[in-house]
């Protein structure tokens, strides 16, 4: 598991374009046949991905942690982003995972493995987990589930359909807090206008991002911005103080992950127009 550690705002503003890129963004999250997981000390949130193809794969307990097993302290929350479905089997219990369903598991589940139903077509599970205080149950929702937002305008590019699973009234956690965004046709712009929330870290994973594309992902306190040329698959680390939105050069869709303070969605601090530099 890689780490990744937190860094002041200040100090952000003087980072070149390949040390942003090596503090904030991460690749090769989705390889066939593997989990691969980043650790970020912001919030201490670990995201990555799981390709099961011929074989299933199992959350292994990572040494970093210190536990006896991956969720003896934490909350995980999958969505299935791939093309094909599996299952998600969590102490024996198997949960079918056709695109977009999303499973939370609870804290003190000893053990999780990911399979997909055909490995020419894998199931691709992206994983967000958090630091719990509690366990509450494991859960699954289909997208129908999920509470649906519409958002944006035309006028401004910004036309999307945000599908909230693990929230304040949805699926509960202690922390964790997880969906996705899809834009519509013919339009950009996500999360614009852009906001902070000092009370919680979020991360951003795009995906279904054609592959001769790319997204342009803004970050910086609104008074000071920087952006990242990023691809299908890859994820940009928010930190508390960091504006996050990007404009995208074809439709997309993105996850979003939050952990922190607390989980009230609303809980923005938008960043007006004529204050981002
Ligand atoms: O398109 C959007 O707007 C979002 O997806 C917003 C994110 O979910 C977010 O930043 C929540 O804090
Ligand atoms: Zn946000």
């Amino acid at each position: 598991m890689q780490t990744r550690y937190g860094i002041h705002p200040n100090h952000f503003t003087r980072l070149n374009t390949q040390e942003i890129r090596d503090e904030f963004l991460a690749g090769n999250l989705m390889l066939e046949g593997q989990i691969n997981l980043l650790y970020s000390h912001y919030d201490r949130f670990i995201f990555g991905g799981a390709v099961p193809t011929d074989a299933p794969l199992a959350l292994e307990n990572d040494d970093d942690l210190r536990a006896e097993y991956f969720l003896e302290r934490r909350e995980l929350g999958i969505l299935n982003l791939g093309g094909g479905s599996g299952t998600v089997t969590v102490d024996g219990t198997e949960y079918p995972m056709a695109r977009f369903d999303c499973l939370y598991v609870g804290r003190g589940a000893r053990e999780v493995t990911f399979a997909s139903a055909r490995s020419s077509s894998p199931a691709r599970f992206y994983l967000n987990s958090a630091p719990s205080h509690a366990e509450h149950p494991t859960t699954k929702y289909t997208q129908q589930d999920a509470n649906r937002v519409e958002l944006g305008n035309d006028v401004h590019a910004n036309k999307r359909v945000l599908y909230q699973y693990i929230h304040e009234n949805g699926i509960q956690s202690s922390q964790l807090v997880m969906g996705f965004t899809e834009l519509l046709t013919g339009n950009i712009w996500n999360t614009f206008p852009p906001h902070t929330h000092e009370r919680r870290m979020e991360v951003y994973l795009y995906f279904d991002v054609p592959d001769d594309e790319l997204v342009m992902h803004f970050m910086g306190r609104p008074q000071e911005t920087r952006h990242l040329a990023v691809r299908n698959f890859e994820a940009v680390i928010s930190p508390p103080w960091s504006i996050h939105s990007g404009a995208g050069t074809a439709n997309y869709r993105f996850v979003w992950g939050m952990a922190g303070e607390n989980q009230s969605f609303s809980d923005m601090d938008a960043a007006a127009l004529d204050e981002i530099r």
